[in-house]
């Protein structure tokens, strides 16, 4: 049982809208998952909370960690904010617009033909809001949705016009949920932040979570600044702070800590567990450097299994590259053709394909997370029974059972995109890795951006080289060194070095691969030479 510091525990009981800023490792979920304990105490059957995470995997996290201490969480909604939209405000209330379709089919804004992309563009612009007088700007949106057709990007700016113009959506929404948390808020997006105020100017106790520096992913439009301004505006969003890391040996803290702010006071110690290592040649040579220290690390650091450890890289290319190149068991997560796809569907096929290969997941999981309300008992006996059979088939049967569970489901599609993607699940060994259990005998690696928000014992930290982390941008004419965004790479590289608890390893060689694809002289990062990092390394 963990005992709360001061400052989470005034978080805990603080009843009302929060913004609560967090470093790295500080508990937020730990926090935020008190908190929807506590709420959903005096909360009937009916109610819940709505539990936002900014991808399917974290949501997965934060509702297995609250299944552990909450027995029941009621009708709560746990899942991504886009999920969010599409199945609580655009499925139940769009056809108090427009004419309900007999099905609906999602489909991405590039499926769209090019004469309609070109009319609808406008609805996808930063900051565009649709006001009053300006309904006739979904015409062409309702005339596709009583077709049959929505499109997924537009989830977000068709929920807020719906939320702020339907009484019905209004009552439904207020008498269900009686809080919303939205934990990674600095990746939060122009609209979800305009409907995160709106719902607060409900009634709905509003508690955004974030932290400023773990910001990464601005280049979709996400943007720290929502985070800040509820932090310092003028509102009714009360700020706490949690500051104390209680995952990072405190040599990983005070580096990390310097990144963001070369001056910060650092926490006294002289242990050093944060290390810098420059290898001859390229991956193949780092990896054979790991493959051979691997056993001392664990002994050291009496890390018990493989899976402890993980290999972090700026892209996905290096996660396979690595991979190859490694002689120790290890998983590379690479996305696969059905995870890029984004969708309802295709994430209820996803689900049922971790259901077949991994024995952690329930049949109860599918149906608590997709069958409709008000479904009977009867009925769930009979998804239930196709849901098993999804476990049990041979590969030449899997296709035809999943379409039979997507039948019984409703509201679902299998179409073609979607078969090639079970296919390759099928025929190819990384992409199936995706679904198998973790194997404790296996190093972990992946990109950075799926490792926001996991947590090992030792973490080798990749892809630290000039050109790469930091990126640069060469505009015409100029010879300057000029860096691609280069806080959201400072970002990146200080999510990465937090994921660590107890080691950390930042790994440079004298060669990388150029963009013609040959090996070249490779130079260190740029990050290496950031003021305030003198003696908080040692090199290996
Ligand atoms: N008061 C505490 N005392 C000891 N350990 C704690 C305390 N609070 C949290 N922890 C532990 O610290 C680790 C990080 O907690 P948690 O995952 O909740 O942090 P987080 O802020 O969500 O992390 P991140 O944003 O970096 O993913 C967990 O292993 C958790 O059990």
């Amino acid at each position: 049982m963990i005992q709360f510091t001061e400052e989470q525990q005034n978080a805990i009981d603080f009843p009302s809208n929060m913004v609560l800023t967090a470093c790295p490792g500080s508990g937020k979920t730990t926090v935020v998952i008190e908190k929807i304990a506590i709420d959903l105490r005096g909360m009937k059957n009916f109610q819940g909370v709505i539990a936002i995470s900014h991808t399917n995997k974290a949501s997965d996290e934060l509702l297995k960690r609250s299944k552990k201490f909450i027995v029941d969480v009621k009708s709560s909604f746990f899942g991504t904010i886009d999920k969010f939209f599409l199945r609580e405000i655009v499925l139940n209330f769009m056809s108090h617009f427009a004419c309900r379709p007999k099905s609906l089919k999602i489909i991405k804004f590039n499926e769209l033909l090019p004469e309609q992309q070109t009319r609808m563009l406008f609805l996808l612009s930063d900051g565009y809001v649709i006001l009053k007088e300006d309904v006739n700007a979904l015409n062409e949106v309702y005339t596709l949705y009583s077709h049959g057709v929505f499109v997924l990007e537009l989830a977000p700016l068709v929920s807020l016009f719906i939320l702020t113009y339907s009484p019905a959506c209004q009552r439904y929404i207020k008498a269900k949920y009686k809080s919303i948390y939205i934990d990674e808020y600095q990746d939060s997006g122009f609209i979800q932040h305009e409907i995160f105020k709106l719902l607060s100017m409900f009634g709905i106790k509003a508690v955004a979570v974030g932290d400023a520096d773990q910001s990464i992913h601005e280049y979709a439009k996400k943007n720290s600044k929502y985070l800040i301004e509820l932090k310092n505006g003028d509102n009714e969003f009360e700020p706490f702070e949690l500051t104390i890391n209680h995952r990072c040996h405190y040599s990983i803290v005070n580096y990390a800590s310097r990144l963001i702010r070369p001056e910060c006071t650092l926490i006294a110690g002289d242990d050093i567990q944060v290390y810098r290592a420059c290898i001859p040649g390229y991956f193949e040579e780092i990896a054979s450097w790991i493959d051979s220290g691997l056993e001392s690390i664990k002994n050291s650091f009496k890390i018990k299994h493989n899976n402890q450890i993980a290999i972090l890289t700026v892209s996905n290319k290096s996660v396979s590259y690595i991979s190859s190149c490694l002689k120790v068991q290890n998983r590379a997560y690479v996305d696969d053709k059905l995870s890029k796809l984004g969708t309802d569907s295709s994430r209820v096929i996803i689900d049922l394909l971790h259901y077949r290969y991994n024995n952690n997941h329930t049949a109860q999981d599918i149906i608590d997370n997709y069958s409709e309300a008000g479904i009977t008992k009867q009925q769930i006996k009979v998804l239930r029974r196709e849901i098993n059979l999804v476990r049990k088939i041979d590969d030449n049967s899997l296709i035809a059972s999943i379409r039979g569970v997507l039948t019984l489901l409703g509201d679902y599609n299998l179409e073609s995109i979607h078969v090639d993607g079970i296919n390759e699940v099928l025929q190819v060994d990384a992409v199936r890795n995706n679904y198998l259990p973790i194997n404790q005998n296996e190093v972990q690696i992946m990109n950075i951006h799926k490792s926001k928000g996991l947590e090992f014992d030792c973490v080798y930290h990749l892809d630290l080289y000039d050109h790469i982390l930091p990126k640069r941008e060469y505009p015409v004419g100029s010879r300057d060194v000029i860096y691609k965004n280069e806080k959201q790479c400072l970002n990146l590289h200080y999510v990465a070095l937090t994921r660590a608890k107890k080691f950390v390893v930042l790994v440079t060689s004298t060669e990388r691969i150029g963009s013609k694809g040959y090996r070249i002289p490779a130079l260190p990062s740029q990050f290496f030479n950031r003021a305030g990092l003198e003696n908080l390394f040692k090199k290996l």
